[in-house]
């Protein structure tokens, strides 16, 4: 094609993109019309029959349009989450008057490019108020810094699908006054950075923090020969490759992070596990209400008593208020060798019935109970439409 031609196209495709930009904002601005009102008439965020409906027409029309109903179903996905998303901020920003800050000062693990900022940088970017990064090097640095108001908040990885739960986060909140006021999934895209334009063959020291090794254990077997460096953070492990400038060195952190210290990613998709997502939990001094409309998650930490069937009975109890659990942890108690200290997240409010029947029941027969907080639930499962919906006439 001659390169006027290609200019030429590529012209009309930057206009159709600039338009289609315009549209999604304007699709958000109508589905924020659509959460003011639902907060006035108490109407719950997520309505998965119009969701449907809304598919099976869509995924139709880009039938007929020569697009596939699994590009159309993503697509669509991804604008209905963000949707649900925004509503569920403006609505829980509503339920808690006053608490919204011209300023907010966050504490993560590391600097910018850390997955931990990234992560930040996207649950801050649905909430009102600036951003002021505040990097730490370690997890109690930055509950310390929460505590004792030289930050607002902190966003901590609490699990990796790949690695299984921080534990260190977890001890972290057995001793802390915070509460867990929010949780979000970020995807962990772990990518091989240089500094240089070079080769895997070439690469001899390889930076990356400790997690980031164990999610990716079968790439670096098949590394063989490099001399493997733990770092506390994966910018830190950015930084430190920005900075030597070699053809033999690298980083394993994320390619967004990576652009921000000029790194160039030669490998990507380094997890053992393809779908590799880590859950972040935001915590902050003062706990939040949640509104009913909206899917909530509670956090309780518990110790049962010494005798056989305790965590049975307690998990008995959950059952018999129908609230769903969604993850169970256990803890060493330190200074009580084979004692535990169990964590526990379920669906619910703990403004609503079920859950305090529940932590009534708990309170009855545990030694200790506490929730940790109750937020948004901000694990959006995609509404799924049964193809022989999507292609009947
Ligand atoms: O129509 C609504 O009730 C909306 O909130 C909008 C919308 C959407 O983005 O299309 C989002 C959430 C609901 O689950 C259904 C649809």
């Amino acid at each position: 094609m001659p390169d006027d031609a290609l200019a030429q196209v590529r012209d009309q495709i930057t206009k159709l993109d600039s338009e289609l930009l315009r549209l999604l904002a304007e699709r958000r601005k109508l589905t924020n019309e659509v959460a003011e009102t639902k907060i006035r008439h108490h109407i719950p965020v997520r309505d998965v029959k119009r969701e449907e409906q809304l598919l099976v027409k869509l995924i139709k029309e880009g039938q007929k349009a020569g697009l596939d109903a699994h590009y159309v179903t993503q697509l669509f996905h991804v604008i209905i989450e963000d949707s649900v998303l925004n509503q569920q901020a403006m609505l829980a920003e509503r339920a808690n008057p006053g608490s919204a800050l011209p300023l907010n000062r966050v504490a993560f693990l590391g600097d910018k490019g850390s997955y931990s900022y990234l992560a930040t940088q996207k649950y801050f970017s649905r909430r009102p108020g600036e951003l002021l990064e505040v990097g730490c090097q370690s997890f109690s640095e930055i509950i310390h810094k929460v505590e004792h108001t030289e930050a607002d908040y902190a966003v901590l990885p609490i699990e990796n699908t790949t690695s299984g739960s921080i534990n260190e986060v977890y001890d972290q909140l057995q001793h802390t006054q915070l509460s867990i006021i929010g949780e979000l999934t970020h995807p962990i895209r772990h990518t091989l950075l240089v500094a240089k334009d070079t080769s895997i063959s070439k690469i001899r020291t390889l930076y990356a923090h400790p997690q980031v090794f164990t999610q990716c254990s079968h790439f670096l077997a098949e590394l063989g020969n490099v001399e493997v460096k733990t770092i506390d953070s994966t910018s830190s492990a950015m930084l430190k490759v920005s900075e030597l400038q070699r053809d033999d060195v690298a980083a394993i952190g994320s390619e967004a992070g990576g652009s921000l210290y000029g790194l160039l990613a030669i490998k990507s998709n380094l997890a053992n596990q393809k779908e590799n997502h880590s859950r972040f939990i935001v915590v902050a001094r003062d706990p939040v209400v949640v509104p009913l409309q909206v899917p909530a998650k509670t956090t309780l930490v518990m110790s049962t008593v010494q005798k056989p069937g305790a965590l049975v009975e307690a998990l008995m109890v959950l059952r018999d208020n129908r609230i769903n659990m969604t993850k169970l942890e256990s803890r060493p108690i330190p200074g009580n060798p084979w004692e535990e200290m169990f964590y526990i997240d379920m669906e619910g409010n703990v403004q609503d019935g079920p859950v305090q029947k529940a932590l009534d029941a708990l309170r009855a027969i545990t030694r200790y109970v506490k929730v940790l907080g109750c937020y948004p639930s901000e694990e959006i499962s995609p509404t799924k439409v049964a193809a022989a919906n999507a292609l009947s006439e």
